[in-house]
């Protein structure tokens, strides 16, 4: 099972470790036709208006939203999950648009205001999820089919819709892999 990590910007070498570390090949994904190969697609943090703007000019928004809706799962982190959000509150910057979520960019406020949590999450056992948050976002609505898997401090931080997976914070900056593993169970059911 072949893994693309989208690597224009931003933290994508640190998910391919985390890949390596839960047993799984990864590719980092610049162009539309290597989309063919994978299984599913890894959108890391780093910048969610620079993330869209590069998708374009490297020919790869739409190739991707179909590949999406034809069935790969994707887990977006960070300015991933802003570009999984079909709502991002007060901008019109592009985005995927594929989970029923509204996502509020830097809701914490400014760099400094970046911090580490302990997240209770009910799907990855009872052992919590030490969370990385730099500059996050928080989703602060889900609508429809979407589900919410972990709150913070009453803002919602880790939310699923069938098999896109959202997360404010950055998993792959810890050494534990259970979300990664998570995410792999997704992809594994819809191979
Ligand atoms: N660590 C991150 O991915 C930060 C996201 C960034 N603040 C944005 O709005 O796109």
């Amino acid at each position: 099972m072949l893994i693309g990590v989208l690597a224009l910007q931003g933290a994508f070498i640190e998910h391919q470790k985390m890949l390596g570390k839960c047993g799984i090949e990864s590719v980092q994904v610049r162009k539309p036709e290597q989309l063919t190969d994978i299984a599913g697609l890894i959108i890391p943090g780093g910048e969610s208006t620079t993330i869209g703007k590069l998708l374009n000019q490297f020919s790869l928004f739409e190739p991707l939203i179909d590949k999406a809706k034809n069935g790969m799962p994707i887990f977006g982190t960070c300015a991933g999950l802003i570009m999984l959000a079909k709502e991002i509150k007060n901008s019109n910057q592009p985005r995927l648009g594929l989970m029923d979520i509204v996502a509020e960019r830097n809701a914490y406020g400014r760099q400094v205001d970046s911090f580490e949590a302990d997240l209770e999450i009910e799907c990855l056992g009872s052992q919590p999820l030490r969370a990385v948050f730099i500059r996050a976002p928080y989703i602060e609505e889900v609508n429809n089919g979407a589900e919410v898997l972990a709150v913070h401090n009453k803002k919602i931080v880790l939310a699923r819709q069938g098999r896109f997976l959202a997360a404010a914070f950055h998993p792959e900056l810890t050494e534990d892999t259970r979300l990664h593993d998570y995410f792999l169970n997704i992809v594994k059911s819809c191979c």
